[in-house]
């Protein structure tokens, strides 16, 4: 004869049931906090980079410089990770750089960005650089970055040029545009990742 259901009986010496252990976050559900700084001489783009970057628009033909430091946040996932990406924008002025230099040593990455269609921007990457050795965390991240690729007309420094110096510095190097976004989103990726 079959058994039929029933509630089974707990069997003779097992432990009692333990209440459910509390979940724990997994790694995908961490936010992990960075902090990253925009550098290069004024009007190079980094306010509209920022803007592209978390708003996705363009602002054409306005030049506000920044005066002293600006900062915004924005959450980026990385390989399943959440990384809240605290991004500081500095003023490119020399007469704003002992305001920025106060931050350099929080800084986990350092987006470096020159103009290719100014030279002066592009030959004064050399002196950021010193000034990122001199007063950034020894392990932080840099990245150059040759804004504004969009601008075809006045193009004074070629990309291999860019490639050339970043190679020199040991540094990742990308073209990018703040007016069509493109390699924006990439870039604050790389530095996260
Ligand atoms: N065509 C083009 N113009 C750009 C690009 N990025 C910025 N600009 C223009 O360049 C000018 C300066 O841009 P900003 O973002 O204000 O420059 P900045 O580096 O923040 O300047 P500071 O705040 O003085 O350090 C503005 O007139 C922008 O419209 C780009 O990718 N392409």
């Amino acid at each position: 004869q079959t058994q039929g259901p029933g509630p089974k009986a707990q069997p003779q010496g097992t432990d009692p049931p333990r209440s459910r252990p509390r979940a724990q976050p997994r790694p995908r559900d961490q936010l992990t906090v960075s902090q990253v700084m925009l550098l290069g001489d004024s009007g190079v783009g980094k306010t509209c980079f920022l803007i592209q970057f978390k708003d996705r628009a363009f602002l054409s033909g306005t030049f506000l410089a920044t005066v002293g430091i600006d900062f915004r946040n924005k959450v980026v996932r990385v390989d399943g990770v959440n990384v809240k990406l605290q991004i500081w924008d500095t003023a490119g002025q020399e007469r704003f750089r002992s305001v920025t230099h106060a931050y350099y040593r929080e800084a986990q990455a350092l987006l470096l960005l020159y103009d290719i269609t100014n030279r002066t921007s592009f030959d004064n990457v050399r002196a950021w650089l010193t000034e990122v050795y001199e007063n950034a965390h020894k392990d932080v991240v840099i990245m150059l970055l040759g804004n504004k690729s969009d601008v075809t007309g006045s193009r004074v420094i070629r990309k291999e040029d860019g490639e050339s110096l970043a190679k020199e510095y040991g540094v990742p190097f990308m073209e990018t545009s703040a007016k069509t976004g493109m390699n924006v989103e990439l870039a604050f990726v790389a530095v996260a990742k």
